[in-house]
């Protein structure tokens, strides 16, 4: 298993925001993360990535235990992330905001740099290429040179991508990815999804859009006021009784029937 998570808990207040959840992310699969709003899917990606502290559990990656460990320390050991908005250096252009990614793993010190030594012009040379590489590799090489402020947000979003591959994970967590983007945008990305995943990266995902996740999960963990309700794939998960009393009892418009299985939540609901 690249990652295991084991009765992992996060209580802020009285408030049990995620509690006891526990499951695996396999290498070379995708899983997601689903649930009503206020479920806890947040809560559980900051808890694996470092950006929270747990109140309970272990998180191992690799056969390390990272619990605990701060979102840098986490990020080097292979874990990579793209947030729900996405946080790119608005005032950089593409490039230099994946080249900014490269930089996270290069090893010349400021001497290096300061002096142009060999090491450092190595290293730079190294950084752009795989910098127009990534640039390629998620579609959006035209836009390299443009502001990242003014370039259309699906473009921001595989920016964001590009930054967080540029660290050359092992894991790729993503949140919301195909929130704020259109369907034809979001059937895009789901192709994306898979090239990375062919790549070699194994990818985790938060995601409201049911048709990206029944398309694209190995598996799925379902939260509901943070605690595992399911587990299983998509055909597994659709079916299950108590997904769908989730979904409908947090106020999920309209009937709910075998085919339909749990309903998509309407844009701007939420966070
Ligand atoms: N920093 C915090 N301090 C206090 N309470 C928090 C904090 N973060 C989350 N919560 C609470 O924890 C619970 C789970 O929230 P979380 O954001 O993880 O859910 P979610 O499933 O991601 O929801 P959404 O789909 O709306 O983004 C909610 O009741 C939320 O109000």
């Amino acid at each position: 298993m690249l990652m295991q998570v084991r009765g992992l808990s996060k209580t802020f207040g009285g408030l049990h925001a995620v509690e006891d959840v526990s499951f695996d992310i396999a290498e070379g699969e995708i899983t997601a993360i689903i649930g009503p709003n206020g479920a806890g899917k947040s809560t559980l990606f900051n808890l694996i990535t470092g950006f929270y502290r747990p109140t309970a559990g272990s998180v191992t990656f690799k056969a390390k235990d990272i619990t605990g460990h701060p979102a840098h320390r986490t990020a080097q050991a292979g874990v990579a992330r793209t947030f729900q908005t996405t946080k790119l250096f608005e005032h950089s252009s593409i490039a230099e905001n994946v080249l900014a990614g490269c930089a996270a793993g290069s090893r010349s010190t400021l001497i290096d740099a300061v002096f142009r030594t060999p090491r450092h012009r190595r290293e730079e040379k190294a950084s752009m290429d795989k910098t127009l590489e990534l640039l390629e590799f998620t579609g959006i090489l035209e836009f390299k040179d443009e502001i990242a402020a003014n370039v259309p947000h699906e473009v921001q979003k595989r920016a964001a991508v590009a930054l967080a591959l540029a660290t050359e994970p092992e894991l790729l967590l993503l949140d919301e990815p195909a929130a704020g983007i259109t369907e034809d945008e979001t059937a895009r990305f789901g192709q994306l999804i898979r090239q990375i995943v062919a790549r070699g990266v194994t990818v985790g995902l938060v995601e409201h859009k049911m048709s990206l996740i029944m398309s694209l999960a190995d598996n799925i963990l379902v939260l509901d006021q943070g605690r595992r309700i399911a587990w299983g794939t998509p055909e597994e998960v659709r079916s299950d009784p108590r997904v769908i009393e989730a979904y409908l009892g947090a106020g999920s418009q309209g009937s709910t029937s075998q085919e339909d299985g749990i309903q998509e939540r309407t844009p701007g609901q939420g966070a």
